[in-house]
């Protein structure tokens, strides 16, 4: 599970370690020169004579990238730097004594066509507002570059892309794209969030000992392969269909029959013991001709998905959603309320057992009901934002899908997963996440029924969901046949069997 926590979290955890005189700077400094050298010899290059050029701002950022470059230059490499004002003093004294050459930016164009490697020190959790001057025009004049080289460099980032906002991952102009992103002491959400973490690559973490002073909840959490383990309930002897979850559907309609078929799917491949199926009866009777398993009389539940496909114009469609949601509130069901069923939360406050699952445009209406308009644009731009404003207006927990799906629950820790987001943009997708959801919402029906409070519990299963939904959408692509929602669904299994046999991260 990776844990990320605001820049001032980061410094506050920083200081007591400073005022002790541990040397924090050494210590990112080297483990960035030691992931350059790694990096170079993966590339099969060899490290003496390897060009490597360093962007160097004023701060503390631009000294981490000196002393790298300081000793990067003592391993052999033809180190050269590009400084934006005045340097971090000791850093600069240590490159110069280095041999590290300090060239002016007229230069920057040819050193950055001939260099293998760049290293960005311009800001990094020092940075307010959009990349300024001299920066920008280095960031603008090394994408010319990167663009035009017949072998792209290997960017690699010190602790953030430059230009990204560390908290939100919102990149308000224009920020320099890396490839690798070592990132101090621990990771920071704009280099998990979009779209800050298109420009962060894959993310390298330096331990700095910052553990013990960081706050107890990170400000954001990112569910990896080995968690599912923890959430996904691997039937055994004692299994049976209610300790397994038994999932509600009212979902589909005469208008979007398909909508009921993929709920319904991706309950059942979500491991549920078993579905009730609660739509119109012409949809019942094309669902049970696909699952005999998935019976239609009513009976007890241990969560309930509602609204995918259903035609809320419907008056009795939509009063019928409206009970089921008001009986399982009072009963403390996990409800995923998807698609149309999502309007009824402008003007009812829920649980956080009732979790939604709004595309942006679903989320905008429901803001707007609450006097709380955000454009579809602003929504996409900072999703994080988005959600915890839904969350906290109607106490629900809010799976917000995008690019990068993030989940939250009104005060609880903000969940974001990225995870083949083009495959999943296909028709029925949302349909196949709520009824993922569904099953493992109902695995841990009764724990939730008997904390009442979801605890941030469903925010996590929703984090849970969407990581194996982007598994599955990336396995389906692997297949080579067309990713549409069933394939998806169908890949569903595969993609739990593979996170309960992961010993990764
Ligand atoms: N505290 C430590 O000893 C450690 C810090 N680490 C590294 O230090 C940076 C944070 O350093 P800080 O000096 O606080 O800020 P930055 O260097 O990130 O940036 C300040 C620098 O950048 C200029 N600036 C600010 N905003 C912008 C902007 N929008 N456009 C252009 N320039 C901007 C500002 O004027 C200053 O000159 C942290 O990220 C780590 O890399 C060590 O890693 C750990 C020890
Ligand atoms: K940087």
């Amino acid at each position: 599970m990776l844990r990320a926590y605001r820049s001032d979290d980061v410094r506050q955890a920083e200081a007591p370690l400073l005022e002790r005189g541990v040397p924090l700077m050494d210590r990112a400094a080297a483990a960035l020169a030691t992931e350059v050298i790694r990096r170079v010899r993966a590339l099969g290059n060899r490290v003496p004579g390897t060009e490597v050029l360093g962007l160097v701002g004023s701060g503390n950022n631009g000294g981490d990238v000196l002393f790298a470059l300081a000793r990067l230059a003592r391993r052999g490499v033809s180190a050269s730097a590009i400084l934006t004002g005045t340097p971090h003093a000791a850093g600069y004294a240590a490159a110069s004594r280095a041999g590290v050459r300090f060239a002016d930016a007229g230069t920057l164009r040819s050193l950055a066509e001939s260099a293998e490697v760049w290293i960005d020190g311009l800001v990094g959790i020092g940075a307010r507002g959009p990349l300024r001057e001299p920066a920008l025009e280095i960031v603008r004049e090394l994408e010319e570059v990167r663009v035009g080289r017949p072998v792209e460099p290997l960017v690699i980032a010190a602790d953030l892309p430059s230009g990204i906002g560390a908290d939100d991952g919102t990149v308000p102009g224009l920020a320099l794209r890396a490839n690798v992103t070592v990132t101090m002491g621990i990771a920071k959400p704009g280099l998990v969030l979009d779209p800050g973490r298109r420009y962060a690559g894959e993310i390298v973490q330096v331990p700095l000992g910052l553990e013990e002073f960081l706050p107890s909840e990170p400000a954001l959490l990112s569910v990896g392969a080995r968690d599912i383990a923890d959430m996904w309930d691997v039937p055994g002897p004692d299994s049976h269909k209610y300790s397994r979850g038994v999932v509600g559907v009212m979902t589909g309609s005469l208008r979007y029959p398909g909508a009921a078929l993929l709920s319904t799917s991706a309950a059942l491949a979500g491991g549920a013991g078993m579905v009730r199926y609660a739509g119109p009866r012409e949809t019942s009777r094309l669902v049970v001709s696909q699952h005999p398993e998935i019976v239609t009389d009513m009976g007890r539940v241990q969560a309930w998905v509602l609204g995918s496909g259903v035609n809320m114009d419907d008056p009795e469609a939509a009063s019928e959603v409206a009970r089921r949601l008001q009986e399982s509130i009072t009963a403390g069901i996990p409800v995923v309320l998807d698609a149309g069923a999502i309007t009824l939360l402008g003007s009812i406050d829920v649980p956080s057992t009732v979790v939604i699952t709004p595309h942006a445009g679903e989320l905008a209406e429901l803001l707007a009901a609450r006097g709380e308009p955000l454009s579809r644009e602003e929504i996409a731009a900072a999703p994080s934002r988005a959600a915890r404003l839904a969350a906290t207006l109607t106490g629900a927990t809010v799976l917000l899908k995008g690019s990068v799906d993030v989940a939250c629950a009104p005060d609880d820790p903000l969940w974001a997963q990225g995870g083949a987001a083009g495959w999943r943009a296909t028709a029925g997708a949302g349909d196949v996440l709520a009824g993922l959801l569904g099953s493992i919402l109902a695995q841990w029906g009764d724990e939730l029924a008997d904390l009442g409070k979801g605890h941030g519990i469903p925010a996590r299963l929703a984090a849970a969901a969407s990581y194996i939904h982007g598994r599955a959408a990336a396995i389906a692509y692997g297949t080579g046949r067309p990713i549409v929602a069933s394939e998806i669904a169908g890949a569903i299994p595969q993609a739990i069997g593979e996170a309960l046999a992961s010993t990764g991260e």
